[in-house]
């Protein structure tokens, strides 16, 4: 039985009221200023269910960038166009005890990154990215995804503008480390590619849309077992025995959910915790699990 389907807009209601703005004592990303700047309290949900039934609350016309949510179709697109090999050879599938751009975590690792959804694993496989330039690159995904997933997705330059006006030294790090040590061929082009894809931006029905996607993809069990163990960077251990169900978080405030068999919950709201994860995001599906396993 598809418990997802039951669910009421009441009930996310009731729920998202339960979370009161003062009680969250989120932030935004300080270095894209256009995220700094995004009201906190817009927010927007839709839960699809596998069987058709959608589930549609807040704001269903803003657009947000995916930033890390991006992540997991970066590897389901390098996994059906070049096969599992390809792809574990330049990323590992292993969870990750340091934040999402630790340059310690992969010098612990000795330069190979440890899973996609962390940015030197994300950073690696834009590297194989087909395509001459970061544009071209960052185009090939876009148009796959769109037509795969069904949805719209499109470049938000303002986004971009803002991500090149505040140097992410971080990614910089990461990005000369792994060149040095032969994990990707050439750093401007890997980091500019995954800077690009990180600004591919929708609405929440897109991202609902490219959930379904890995749920019917060939490769998503893989996906799957990645994001429960990875989407969450440090914080993804304690939400798989609390949660259960595989997520990716962006620091936009971007949230996907996969309920396996039953649908996916695309979720956005701006104020984000210390591991970068959608707080208001986070307590929603800690609600809507205990409703689907009749808690
Ligand atoms: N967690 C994230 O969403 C990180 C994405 C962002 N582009 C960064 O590199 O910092």
């Amino acid at each position: 039985m598809n418990r997802l389907a039951r669910l009421r807009v009441e009930d996310i209601q009731a729920w998202v009221g339960e979370v009161h703005l003062s009680d969250r004592k989120g932030q935004t990303p300080y270095y894209i200023p256009v995220l700094n700047q995004v009201h906190p309290e817009v927010f927007a949900l839709q839960i699809h269910c596998l069987e058709g039934e959608i589930l549609s609350w807040g704001d269903e016309t803003v657009t947000f960038p995916l930033m890390s949510v991006i992540k997991p179709f970066l590897l389901l697109y390098l996994l059906t166009h070049l096969g599992e090999d390809a792809v574990f050879r330049r990323v590992g599938k292993q969870a990750s005890s340091y934040p999402f751009n630790s340059l310690t975590q992969l010098q612990e690792d000795r330069c190979f990154p440890r899973n996609p959804m962390i940015n030197s694993g994300a950073i690696a496989l834009a590297d194989l990215l087909a395509g001459e330039t970061p544009e071209s690159r960052c185009e090939n995904l876009l148009l796959w995804l769109n037509e795969m997933g069904n949805c719209q997705l499109f470049l938000d330059g303002s986004v971009l503008d803002s991500v090149h006006s505040y140097p992410n030294a971080h990614n910089q790090a990461l990005s000369l480390e792994l060149e040095k040590n032969g994990y990707i061929s050439h750093r401007y082009l890997a980091l500019e590619t995954y800077n690009r894809i990180c600004c591919l931006s929708g609405k929440i029905a897109d991202l609902a849309n490219l959930g379904k996607l890995i749920l019917a993809a060939p490769f998503g069990e893989i996906i799957l077992e990645i994001m429960t163990n990875c989407g969450l960077y440090e914080a993804s251990q304690q939400f798989a025995l609390d949660v259960g169900f595989p997520t990716k978080s962006g620091v936009s405030g971007a949230l996907l959910s996969i309920v396996p068999q039953q649908g996916a919950i695309a979720c956005y709201s701006p104020l984000l915790n210390e591991q970068g994860n959608s707080i208001l995001g986070l307590n929603l599906l800690t609600h809507i699990s205990h409703f689907v396993k009749e808690i």
